[in-house]
């Protein structure tokens, strides 16, 4: 060998996908990136197809829109060129966890043993990207092409438009809207009286004078309640008669949005104000938008054909994709009122984008926080704070305190031994023997309070600090607990997760139940404690036991303990929003278990989601 000679290649030259699901051969430059698991091989056969379509051979511009189709997979809707050969070494953020409805990705770490990884030169790399007739270069490059290159950006053109048109809305709505000021100051006076209410009473004045306002805060810190009361503000002094959608991206929250809006509406003080707002609906926003048939990216509502409301509230907007933001925000009429609500903190949608942090980071004005938190004890709103403010120091003095509301199983390895889960064994049996007590005597309200006592939460899906293997384990302390494991498809106690919305019954993906017996045999009991429904097993719709859950699952929902098992330090589902997301799931006490390691890293990483909204064009 001589020194002129390049250093040996320890990749194959063609690979067959390591993960199992779309076993597709991949040859040439891709190959060692499949290899190494940057990229699967269904990455790599989408992105060669766009490029090739076009008459693209240069395997550079392959490599380039197999990352970008590779970037929508873990959430990003574009990839930062430049940033790939240090940004893309993990496996994407979401492939495990964070994608329970689409299906199994890639569970294996990046393989570091296969080499460095051939990164074409940075400069030839750009210029090659943006020379190729497969790209549309900057933001008036043809509008035929299936990639688009925009500032240090590659996007798959679809979602480079949905971000200008995310981006074009943000800018036409900033244009104030005139109200009578002085009836805007009565109408908060009236709706918020206390002082320290400033937070809420700037949102109801945000949302009368703007055409768009994000409302964020976490759990408890009276987002829903501002916006009845905002709603009635706004029929005060830009209605009445105003038409007022509201709305959430899943059933379940839309629902949850309905009843606690109402509740709030009816407990007004003021005859006036109940009576000019009325009784609101709500629905998801998919169904506001108006479904098609054989479609989920077109609606019956778009530009061309706009909703008739007046003012568009949408809760839960973490949740919302880009694209999804991109078709309600042109959908609703120039002159209405939109109000995003939700908890920029919490992991982002499973589908592309993190358009509600984005918009919090880009709006100039129109974002109001809500910080104070009315539900939560101190304890736990200081140790989701230390999180969410990325102190990692402050993080572990709080967890080392303890208290009432706050304990921490400091683990010494990444797998918890039998000790050091002892904590979480007891509240599962207790939680469990109860569960199915009450179920197996017919007492549907107490078993479902027992289904809100305790929830196990999980970073992954699969592997040892995985929901698959959690709920084993915690469902085998429960057989012990109550006379051995049935044999039975529905016995009494077993608590069921719904994973589909179904209209007959009026169920929604990710609600939860619980078996019961009654007097015609068993049924599943489904709503609050003391307000609960029961529905005949025959007609359940597609559902899973629920021993344990992922944190992305349990989103949208709190219960009164919660313990979080976290995974090793090392795995790239441990960010800070995963862990703020699982504390602020516990109404009363959150027990977090794993090293001081994975706590540190948690808090200090961050879920990295690319994308170009507040940035230059
Ligand atoms: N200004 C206020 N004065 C007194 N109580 C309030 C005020 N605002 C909200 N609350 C109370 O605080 C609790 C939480 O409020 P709310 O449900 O509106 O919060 P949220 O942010 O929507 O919570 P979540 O995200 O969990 O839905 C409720 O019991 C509510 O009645």
């Amino acid at each position: 060998m001589t020194d002129t000679e390049p250093p040996p290649v320890t990749h194959p030259a063609a690979v067959l996908d390591p993960s199992p699901d779309v076993p597709w051969r991949v040859d040439g430059l891709l190959a060692p990136f499949v290899a190494a698991r940057v990229l699967t091989s269904a990455d790599v056969h989408v992105g060669r197809r766009v490029a090739r379509l076009c008459g693209e051979e240069d395997e550079r511009v392959h490599l380039a829109a197999a990352l970008a189709v590779r970037a929508l997979r873990a959430g990003s809707v574009c990839v930062v060129l430049a940033d790939a050969p240090a940004t893309v070494v993990e496996p994407a953020e979401d492939e495990d966890a964070a994608s329970p409805d689409v299906g199994p990705g890639v569970t294996v770490p990046a393989d570091p043993t296969s080499g460095p990884l051939p990164w074409p030169e940075a400069a030839a790399w750009t210029a090659a990207v943006r020379a190729s007739p497969a790209v549309a270069d900057g933001p008036d490059g043809p509008p035929d092409r299936p990639l688009r290159w925009s500032g240090d950006r590659l996007y798959l053109d679809r979602y480079w438009r949905d971000e200008v048109q995310v981006r074009e809305q943000v800018v036409d709505r900033s244009r104030d809207v005139a109200v009578d000021a002085s009836r805007l100051e009565s109408a908060v006076d009236r709706l918020f009286p206390r002082a320290q209410d400033e937070r809420q009473r700037a949102a109801v004045r945000t949302a009368a004078t703007s055409r768009l306002t994000v409302l964020t805060g976490g759990p408890g810190t009276g987002k829903t309640t501002t916006v009845a009361r905002l709603v009635a503000a706004l029929q005060d002094v830009a209605g009445p008669g105003l038409r007022v959608a509201l709305a959430a991206p899943t059933g379940k929250a839309a629902a949850r949005l309905q009843e606690s809006v109402n509740d709030e509406l009816r407990a007004l003080a003021h005859d006036e104000d109940r009576e000019r707002a009325g009784e609101l609906r709500s629905s998801t926003v998919h169904r506001l938008l108006g479904t098609r048939p054989g479609s989920s990216t077109r609606f019956r509502h778009d530009a061309g054909h706009r909703l008739p409301h007046d003012v568009v509230v949408v809760d839960e907007c973490s949740m919302m994709s880009l694209p999804l933001m991109a078709r309600l925000l042109e959908a609703v009429r120039p002159q209405a009122r939109v109000v995003l609500v939700g908890d920029a903190h919490q992991l982002a949608s499973v589908e592309a984008g993190a358009v509600l942090g984005d918009l919090v980071a880009a709006l100039p004005r129109g974002v109001v926080e809500l910080t104070h938190e009315h539900r939560f004890g101190a304890e736990l709103a200081a140790l989701a704070r230390a999180v969410k403010d990325g102190d990692d120091e402050r993080t572990v003095e709080l967890l080392r305190a303890g208290g009432e509301a706050v304990e921490w199983v400091e683990t010494t390895g990444d797998r918890p031994t039998a000790s050091e889960v002892a904590a979480i064994e007891a509240d599962v049996r207790a939680t469990g023997r109860l569960l199915v007590t009450a179920a197996r005597a017919g007492d549907a309200d107490t078993a479902l309070a027992a289904l809100g006592a305790h929830r196990l939460l999980l970073a992954h899906r699969r592997g040892p600090a995985g929901v698959a293997h959690w709920s084993e384990v915690a469902e085998d302390w429960v057989a012990q607990e109550t006379g051995g494991r049935s044999a039975a498809r529905f016995p009494p106690g077993r608590p069921l997760l719904v994973t589909t919305n179904d209209r007959p019954t009026g169920l929604y993906n990710g609600d939860t139940g619980v078996v019961v017996s009654t007097a015609d045999g068993v049924a599943v009991a489904f709503g609050a404690p003391g307000a609960h429904r029961l529905v005949p097993t025959y007609r359940l719709p597609p559902a899973q036991s629920v021993h344990a859950m992922t944190v992305h699952r349990g989103q949208g929902s709190q219960f009164a303990r919660v313990s979080v098992v976290l995974p090793p330090a090392s795995s790239p589902l441990l960010t800070r929003e995963l862990l703020y997301t699982a504390i602020t799931r516990a109404r009363e006490r959150i027990r977090v278990v794993g090293t001081q390691d994975a706590v540190r890293a948690a808090v200090r990483r961050r879920v990295q989601r690319a994308s170009g909204l507040g940035r230059p064009l």
